[in-house]
């Protein structure tokens, strides 16, 4: 799905914000533990994972730009709700490019509604990009959950030539269940 210039973000790290949200926003901004370890935390064990949509998709120009293949490159898309206690707290999109999870060993078509976290902590081989942030475009939320201005951030987890970027975008409902 080609997305207009207008409509692709501009994720910045921390230090290049044109104005720095508040310490509790940034924590979860920035914070480089597991979300899943996190989100498990807050919602004292009532978090899971629900699948929302998943396949080989065309990846979006954002995407194919940090991932270092060509526009419209086709990759292993991932969306589903981070759920705390039922209510769904993040919607996070995962993708890898086909031709680096070919051969790589990773199965994202099997994970379901185990966390994606899981794979990626657990495997000390897999190391941690920049985390960056955007306010998100909400024309790229599911139909329930759209909404202007929305925080949310990505990062790319690299084992060899494998690379799965990562992105999170923090629902309206988060916030006031995380005390900001
Ligand atoms: C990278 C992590 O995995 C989480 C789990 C995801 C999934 O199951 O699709 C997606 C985004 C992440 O927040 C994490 O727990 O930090």
């Amino acid at each position: 799905m080609h997305c207009p210039a207008s409509q692709t973000p501009d994720w910045l790290a921390r230090e290049l914000l044109p104005s720095v949200p508040s310490a509790s926003v940034c924590d979860w901004l920035f914070n480089e533990d597991s979300l899943t370890r996190r989100l498990t935390e807050l919602s004292n064990g009532g978090f899971s994972v629900t699948p929302l949509r998943e396949g080989w998709l065309a990846l979006r120009d954002d995407e194919c730009a940090l991932l270092d293949v060509p526009p419209g490159s086709l990759g292993w898309v991932r969306e589903v709700y981070l759920r705390g206690n039922g209510q769904p707290w993040v919607f996070a999109r995962s993708v890898a490019a086909r031709q680096a999870l070919q051969g790589s060993g990773l199965d994202l078509q099997q994970l379901g509604s185990r966390s994606l976290g899981e794979l990626l902590f657990s495997d000390q081989a897999f190391t941690r990009g920049e985390l960056q942030t955007c306010r998100y475009p909400s024309a790229w939320l599911p139909a329930e959950a759209m909404a202007d201005g929305l925080w949310a951030r990505r990062s790319c987890f690299s084992r060899g030539p494998l690379a799965v970027l990562v992105a999170e975008v923090f629902l309206a409902d988060f916030w006031p269940a995380a005390g900001c």
